[in-house]
């Protein structure tokens, strides 16, 4: 096993070396088991026909900017689900993982699923049947997992943090059109985009990425690394390295207002979503959903924690188990905002 920490040797493995690091790493118990990793993409233990047949099936239906515009009206439905069911339980103590994981599953589910399996013509639609195979651990699973946990944590540090969040409300408060939050306006919000930057930066929820695999053997930096080794990319301690960072155990999105540093993988000291060929597809994706989720929660509720504990002593820990998440459940009550408009 390989383990690349720094963002020089992270380069040198995804972007110097990107095709023959292109494998993925599975657990031995996928090995007899070709019909899952042949109907997977993450699972696709190379960038094989098949990979390439469900990523481009999935830029279509969900992780492009069209199929991300025309699904705008289910991200919409599916919160306001959401902060409907909040308001009819205004102050009772809210398991806010588990709802917006359900929220954010039933956006994925849904932009999936809501399309004709027969054409006009009575031919089965084959493309829906490709893609039907997708909706399975990865998209719904593991996606959403990964989805929910930046949630989690961006509401922990906002409501730990008064001062942030107030300036996250302004430019909510800017975002807001008749009596409803309009996410293209939601998205000129710099402050709260860097939130979510920092965000992804502090929490990365993926800390190992997914393990990739050597297809061949290869030379990286006078080491050789034989055929089939597991090759990790700590993007956890990446984007910690004080070389890079400054403060880096802060939370400071101010990091991010003047920084060219985005999140598609140009910048080796920031991978949340890994770079290059296995790189996640759905990064836009997770943005726009975290941003209308957390901004619908943020817009029409002011929350407190449980038996009027303090917010800035909120409890911090992480567990790691192939994600890095809060150890305990986020409780919290929902207040609805004071709002001219509800
Ligand atoms: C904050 C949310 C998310 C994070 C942090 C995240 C992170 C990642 C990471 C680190 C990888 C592995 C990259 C690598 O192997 O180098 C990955 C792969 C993947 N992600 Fe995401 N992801 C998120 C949300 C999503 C969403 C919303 C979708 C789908 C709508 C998605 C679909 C995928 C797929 C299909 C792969 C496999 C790519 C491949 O193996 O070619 N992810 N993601």
């Amino acid at each position: 096993m390989v383990v690349a920490s720094s963002p020089d040797i992270a380069r040198e493995f995804c972007k110097t070396h990107d095709r023959i690091f292109s494998g993925r790493h599975l657990p031995s118990v996928y090995h007899n088991l070709p019909g899952i990793t042949n109907s997977s993409i993450v699972l696709s233990p190379d960038c094989s026909k098949s990979w390439k047949l469900f990523r481009s099936i999935g830029q279509t239906c969900v992780f492009s900017s069209k199929a991300m515009e025309s699904n705008a009206w289910i991200r919409k439905e599916k919160v306001m689900d959401l902060v409907n069911h909040l308001r009819t339980n205004e102050g009772k103590v809210a398991n806010l993982e588990d709802m917006m994981f359900a929220t954010l599953a039933n956006i994925i589910s849904t932009a999936l699923t809501s399309r004709n399996l027969f054409d006009i013509h009575g031919q089965e639609n084959n493309e829906y049947k490709a893609m039907m195979a997708l909706v399975n651990e990865e998209l719904l699973i593991g996606s959403t997992d990964s989805t929910t946990i930046t949630t989690v944590w961006l509401i922990v540090e906002l409501i730990r943090n008064q001062e942030m969040l107030t300036k996250v409300h302004d430019e909510i408060a800017q975002a807001i059109e008749g009596d409803e939050l309009n996410e293209i306006l939601l998205s000129q919000g710099h402050y709260f985009q860097a939130c979510i930057k920092e965000t992804l930066r502090l929490h990365v929820p993926a800390p190992m990425l997914v393990p990739h695999r050597a297809l061949e053997t290869c030379k990286v930096n006078n080491y050789v690394i034989p055929k089939d080794s597991m090759v990790l990319v700590n993007a956890w301690a990446i984007a910690q390295d004080p070389n890079y960072w400054e403060d880096a155990a802060s939370f400071k999105p101010e990091r991010f207002l003047d920084s060219k540093i985005g999140y598609r993988g140009t910048h080796f000291e920031y991978l949340p979503f890994g770079t290059r060929l296995r790189m996640c597809p759905g990064s836009a994706v997770a943005f726009k959903n975290i941003q209308m989720l957390v901004g619908s929660l943020l817009h029409y509720f002011d929350w407190s924690l449980p038996n009027g504990v303090d917010p800035t002593t909120i409890d911090t820990n992480e567990k790691y188990f192939t994600t890095l998440k809060k150890e305990k459940p986020l409780l919290l009550i929902p207040k609805l905002r004071k709002l001219n408009s509800v």
